[in-house]
């Protein structure tokens, strides 16, 4: 069998629009742009309606939580939680914080605008270099505290609050994806304290964590544009916070495209694809997108949670059976991440097992 590493350096990244990173200006356009226009979206149909037809809202006090869980995972992917700890006016705070940003002028952003090679800062998310349009929005990304940036954007300002209400955001969501991460393993039948770097009582859990504030400005013909294109998270899983509704995700073997209705209060999660390959192939990446609307600015702020750096995700021993051969080989999230950036939709095909070098 040939060999996976000289396969990946030798088939390199062919994006179509390498250099894709700085947004428009969309205050600057009072149409849409051929260079934004995208063939119509479809969604599902509008006569699908009823409970197994809408993401699953779970409240995370009820005693059958764990199972519901399960099935929300199997079925979606993804799956909405109430009663998660962190309270509504955080979550309007980081709103609000998020608005700010977005509302500086174009050129203050670009002062902390991303590089080709960084997750980090200003800019058009990394994935938009695989599609020939650009899609309508704009995003700003940080680990840890944003002061660095902060500062460079507020420079005659008091940027602390900013600073702070990130920061505090970025310690819930860490407490919260610590909970969840234990519920899904708990879901899969799986004792998360046999998990080393998963059980937070071994003081090891230094998750890996991104913090996405996304902007999808008004948009003067909704139907031909593109929010942010179809694609999985690469995370272990995703908390999402949005604003008003906009993200929908594909039930690919039926109905489609779904809109995720807003709850008050309530948090999406999405699994990503190393959630996918932990559980064998038993849990769904949630394949989704976000669609804009003509009179709704609107915000949504995805916290990504990997393992620790140095660990390989690979699928776990319990989810293996005759029935069930390992499908995956073990990744980090950095290799996964360098295997994503070069073939995007393809990468996991990159980790199947009966692409390994048997030597
Ligand atoms: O804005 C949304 O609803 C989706 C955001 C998202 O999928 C992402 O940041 O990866
Ligand atoms: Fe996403």
């Amino acid at each position: 069998m040939k060999s996976l590493n000289s396969e990946i350096s030798l088939k390199i990244a062919n994006p179509i629009n390498p250099t894709n990173i700085v947004p428009l200006d969309f205050n600057s356009v009072p149409t849409l742009p051929d260079s934004h226009t995208w063939t119509p979206c479809t969604s599902a149909d509008p006569s699908f309606t009823g409970d197994d037809h809408s993401v699953p809202v779970i409240d995370l006090f009820d005693p059958n939580a764990v199972s519901l869980i399960r099935q929300a995972c199997e079925r979606w992917g993804a799956f909405q939680v109430t009663n998660h700890g962190v309270p509504y006016d955080h979550l309007k705070e980081v709103e609000s914080q998020s608005r700010r940003f977005f509302a500086l002028p174009a050129e203050r952003k670009l002062r902390v605008v991303r590089s080709a090679e960084s997750v980090t800062g200003y800019g058009l998310v990394p994935i938009s270099k695989f599609f020939p349009k650009m899609m309508w929005s704009e995003g700003f990304s940080m680990t840890g505290s944003p002061e660095e940036y902060a500062r460079q954007l507020w420079p005659h300002e008091d940027c602390r609050q900013f600073c702070s209400v990130m920061e505090m955001y970025q310690k819930e969501m860490k407490g919260l994806s610590e909970k969840l991460l234990e519920l899904i393993l708990r879901s899969l039948g799986v004792n998360y304290e046999d998990i080393k770097w998963a059980n937070p009582k071994n003081g090891l859990s230094s998750y890996q964590a991104l913090l996405q504030l996304n902007s999808y400005p008004v948009c003067p013909d909704p139907t031909r544009a593109m929010g942010l294109a179809p694609h999985t998270d690469s995370s272990l899983l995703t908390v999402l916070y949005q604003s008003c509704m906009g993200l929908q995700v594909q039930r690919k073997e039926d109905i489609g495209w779904v809109p995720v209705h807003t709850v008050d209060g309530a948090l999406i999660v999405n699994l990503g694809d190393l959630m996918h390959i932990m559980s064998n192939g038993r849990f769904k990446s949630a394949m989704h997108r976000a669609v804009v609307n003509k009179t709704h600015h609107r915000v949504s702020v995805a916290y990504f949670c990997g393992p620790p750096k140095e660990e390989k995700i690979s699928s776990l021993i319990q989810m293996i059976d005759d029935d069930r051969p390992r499908m995956y080989r073990g990744v980090t999230w950095k290799e996964y991440l360098e295997i994503r950036a070069a073939h995007f939709d393809k990468a996991l095909e990159f980790i199947k097992n009966n692409n390994i070098d048997d030597a």
